[in-house]
């Protein structure tokens, strides 16, 4: 399902953190938010999962105006990994992964087959079948971001919001949570910070700088050493690799 924001803006303490921002993504295709620390990436995604509610402007899954959806309806469509999730302390990582269901199942309906292969499949595609019953709160940094991607992958959505999600991720993992987020059939938008991860792995690039954003299309389009410069801070040579065919940025510090 397609996400579209047309004109949103969101403001806290008198801020405006997010500013008339337009955007598409394209069923299936993967969106990167790029921007400096502070710029608004975690309020936008925040915004598209109705966490919070625009200021003004419109969020749209494929035709439905997400301010008109069903709390439930949107539980059950978009999941969320946000930067620092944490979770109870004595649940193990299986017990993690199952609150994932928790949107698909009414009060009193009991745990099924379908929502035990869907947490059985989310924990072998990250990786975490064979810790699946370590307690969540003796995991290692990687582990944990790894285990509550496995809860957003159990709860199958449609939608996948990532907000930084190869934090604390060692580089084997951090490829394969891409290969994995971006060949999975679901719409994803994913905050990076990595420019040549977001090169190599997104279909889109949308920069954000102050909320509003400055550069938007593809990959190609986005990252220029112009925009590195202007936007980021730093000198960079960019140019397309031999190896992936994607470009790749190398930082320059005099
Ligand atoms: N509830 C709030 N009240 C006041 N200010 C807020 C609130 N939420 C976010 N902000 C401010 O909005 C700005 C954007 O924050 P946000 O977390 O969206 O940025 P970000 O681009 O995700 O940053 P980072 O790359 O550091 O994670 C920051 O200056 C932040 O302090």
């Amino acid at each position: 399902m397609s996400i579209s924001m047309r004109n949103v803006a969101w403001c806290a303490g008198g801020t405006v953190i997010v500013d008339g921002v337009s955007l598409d993504v394209a069923p299936g295709k993967t969106l990167g938010l790029l921007g400096p620390n502070g710029s608004g990436k975690s309020s936008l995604l925040r915004l598209i999962c109705r966490l919070r509610q625009v200021k003004s402007g419109v969020i749209r899954l494929g035709e439905s105006d997400i301010s008109t959806m069903a709390r439930r309806e949107i539980a059950q469509r978009i999941a969320l990994v946000e930067q620092q999730a944490t979770t109870d302390a004595d649940l193990s990582v299986k017990d993690v992964v199952r609150l994932g269901r928790t949107p698909h199942r009414g009060a009193l309906s009991p745990w099924d087959k379908t929502d035990e292969d869907a947490v059985d499949a989310a924990l072998e595609q990250v990786g975490m079948t064979a810790k699946a019953l370590q307690l969540w709160r003796t995991l290692s940094g990687g582990e944990r971001q790894r285990t509550h991607i496995a809860r957003a992958l159990a709860q199958t959505p449609t939608e996948l919001l990532l907000d930084e999600p190869t934090n604390h991720l060692d580089i084997q993992h951090q490829l394969e949570l891409l290969v994995l987020v971006t060949t999975l059939p679901v719409t994803c938008v994913i905050a990076l910070h990595d420019l040549n991860l977001a090169a190599m792995f997104c279909d889109s690039l949308a920069v954000l700088c102050n909320g509003r954003v400055v550069a938007a299309g593809t990959p190609e389009a986005v990252l220029t050493e112009e925009l590195v410069r202007d936007v980021f801070g730093v000198r960079a040579h960019i140019e397309k690799s031999r190896v992936h065919g994607r470009h790749y940025i190398q930082y320059l510090t005099r």
